[in-house]
């Protein structure tokens, strides 16, 4: 029999919008109620869910050592997995685990608000587009929802920040990942532009590359049925490039670069690591010299996983397209100047669809 609220059977996709959507209650409310079954309006279609067959255990994103970061092979070894993967972890990289254990608190304190005080953040109730408490991705948009809930949070300056975004999430401590991550993120990017022969980060490059933060808080709870949904759908990030911690859980795949690339390949959780991944924004602005990789996230079926990405982007108001320095060897470039936040609008407009929002900016 279908799970129930009040003498409500669960499986009209009003009622789950109702109370997952405009209740606040989010999937972690509906895992909470302990269904035995998955609610009709996550089931994905098959060709959506990651099949076993297609997952290859023996392949490995690039785990970089940071912390003799001057050193060129270091350099090299993150242009090369820029270009190769798109996704890589970094280990000594001086962010320390304290900070990194201190978000992960935060995160499990928001979410384990009432849906009431959670909801005070939906889009709907929140005193600021900048902050926002939601679930799936884009749910007015999906043919079927996703098994997530996050609260987004848009850096403008930290007294915004101590004003708007939640203080059970210990602004302090979310404020001190992204501030001890920033320096990590000059590093990397120093290194990339190097690689693309762009000799100096100038005002205009520096708000290029991360003139904006956005950090999200993921909550994955256990799903009653992991294989019929997805935690998050294949994409890729929007960002120029995506710094993410996650939990001891797992569950993240990557699209290898083997074959017809039709494989997955897990993201290892390793204590202390960060993963690092290019966006859309820098695989545009290096004219596809760094790739912008799909990802995706498989829900669980025992535990509860957490996330916690900063996606470091262009400023809203900045025109991205590929670099001088990239095209001055005469190479074609691939892609149109494009207004940032209509980028990222067409994003947020539809569902997940892998690598497909990058035709947005293509000549
Ligand atoms: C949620 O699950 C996710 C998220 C992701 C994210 C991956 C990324 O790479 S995020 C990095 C995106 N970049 C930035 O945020 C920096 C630049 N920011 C901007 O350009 C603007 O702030 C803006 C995001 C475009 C919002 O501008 P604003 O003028 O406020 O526009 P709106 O009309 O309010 O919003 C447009 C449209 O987007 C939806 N939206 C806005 N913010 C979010 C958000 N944080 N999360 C989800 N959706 C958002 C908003 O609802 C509007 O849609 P409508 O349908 O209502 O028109 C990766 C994977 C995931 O699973
Ligand atoms: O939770 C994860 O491991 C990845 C989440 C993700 O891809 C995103 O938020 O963009
Ligand atoms: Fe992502």
């Amino acid at each position: 029999m279908a799970p129930t609220i009040g003498d409500r059977q669960f499986t009209d996709s009003s009622i789950i919008t109702n109370f997952i959507i405009n209740r606040g209650n989010g999937v972690k409310g509906l895992s909470e109620m302990g269904l035995k079954a998955l609610p009709k309006p996550y089931i994905q279609p098959l060709e959506e869910r990651l099949c076993i067959s297609k997952i290859v255990p023996q392949q490995s994103i690039p785990i970089i050592d940071m912390s003799h970061w001057k050193n060129p092979q270091v350099a090299s070894a993150v242009c090369d997995a820029a270009e190769k993967w798109g996704f890589f972890q970094i280990v000594n990289h001086d962010v320390p685990v304290e900070v990194l254990d201190n978000v992960k608190d935060a995160t499990y304190r928001f979410f384990d608000l009432p849906a009431d005080q959670k909801n005070k953040y939906s889009k709907e109730n929140s005193a600021s587009n900048n902050v926002r408490f939601g679930t799936s991705f884009s749910p007015e948009a999906e043919k079927s929802l996703e098994w997530k809930d996050y609260l987004s949070l848009f850096f403008v300056s930290e007294e915004e920040a101590s004003m708007l975004w939640p203080p059970v999430c210990r602004r302090e401590q979310v404020l001190d990942y992204i501030r001890r991550t920033e320096v990590v993120i000059k590093k990397l990017l120093q290194m990339l532009m190097e690689g693309l022969n762009v000799k100096e980060i100038d005002e205009t490059k520096r708000s290029l590359l991360m003139g904006s933060i956005r950090t999200n808080l993921n909550y994955y709870p256990i799903c009653p049925d992991p294989e019929l949904t997805v935690g998050v759908g294949r994409h890729s990030d929007v960002s120029t490039l995506t710094i993410l911690l996650q939990d001891e859980i797992g569950g993240l795949y990557v699209r290898g670069n083997q074959g017809d690339g039709d494989n997955w390949i897990h993201v290892p959780p390793i204590k202390g690591s960060l993963v690092i991944n290019v966006g859309d924004a820098l695989q545009i602005l290096s004219n596809s010299r760094y790739k912008s990789v799909e990802h995706r996230v498989i829900a669980n079926g025992t535990k509860n996983r957490i996330s916690v990405p900063i996606f470091v982007n262009p400023k809203p108001t900045d025109i991205i397209g590929p670099l001088v320095e990239v095209l001055q060897n005469g190479e074609k470039p691939i892609y149109k100047q494009v207004l940032y936040s209509d980028y990222v609008k067409h994003f947020f407009r539809k569902a997940h669809d892998g690598k497909k929002t990058v035709e947005f900016a293509e000549i």
